[in-house]
């Protein structure tokens, strides 16, 4: 049996998710002590990162060649419309935040280029471009949640944030992360090596996006850019 491609893929994005878990911004998600302000520039950039996000897997539910496939996309697409922004909205709806207020937000230049990034590839290339643009976002959301999960207090209520940890370490999210790690071993079997080396590129800059996207949060910017 041939090696797993997700196994050489995280050979590759080990030493950047290491990267997040040493990142103010996590860090203060797992011990609780992320200013507030900075978690409200999160929940709104992440709201509309999330609009855009959802509509990659419509772009795969769309280009998907079986059943089997087409399923798959359309329970990611359920669990971002309706389970993952669900907590973007009550920790809004905690703020006084409203919906609306939410879905208004104008993005910053880094949401606008890595969702850009991500729609564009989606969109010229096959269903592989769909599942190696979506599976880094999702897999290290997991990989922080269960790492997060492990630091005393994290989950206790009197942590702000033990939702925040507790969602993304859930058996739900590790089984929807889990599922678009088999779509894109299935899809890389007997794929060329050059064709594997373009879509491990994808998986690399994303994770370099997500770097981009805490670092963002933590220093609160909020400068667009139009293209
Ligand atoms: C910048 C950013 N990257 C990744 C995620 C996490 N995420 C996006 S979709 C999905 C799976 C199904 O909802 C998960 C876990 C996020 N929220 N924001």
């Amino acid at each position: 049996m041939s090696a797993l491609f997700t196994d050489r893929l995280w050979r590759k994005v080990e030493p950047i998710w290491n990267s997040y878990l040493e990142h103010p911004f996590v860090k203060g998600l797992g011990d609780g002590t992320l200013d507030q302000e900075k978690f409200k520039h999160w929940l709104k950039q992440d709201y509309v990162y999330l609009i855009d996000y959802a509509r990659l897997f419509a772009i795969g539910s769309a280009k998907a060649d079986d059943l089997e496939k087409m399923t798959t996309f359309a329970k990611l697409l359920h669990g971002v419309l309706d389970v993952e922004m669900d907590l973007h909205r009550k920790f809004a709806a905690d703020f006084g935040i409203s919906k609306e207020e939410l879905e208004s937000t104008e993005p910053s230049a880094i949401t606008t280029a890595y969702t850009s990034y991500m729609l564009n590839l989606s969109q010229r290339g096959g269903v592989e471009n769909v599942v190696a643009s979506v599976l880094a976002c999702e897999w290290s959301y997991n990989f922080i949640g269960k790492s997060l999960a492990k630091v005393p207090g994290a989950l206790d209520d009197d942590n702000f944030y033990s939702s925040w940890v507790e969602m993304y370490s859930s058996d739900e999210f590790t089984e929807l992360a889990q599922e678009t790690k088999q779509l894109m071993n299935q899809i890389a079997e007997g794929k060329p090596e050059q064709e594997l080396a373009k879509l491990e590129e994808i998986v690399v800059r994303t994770s370099q996006l997500e770097y981009m996207f805490w670092d963002m949060v933590e220093n609160k910017e909020d400068w667009p850019v139009n293209i």
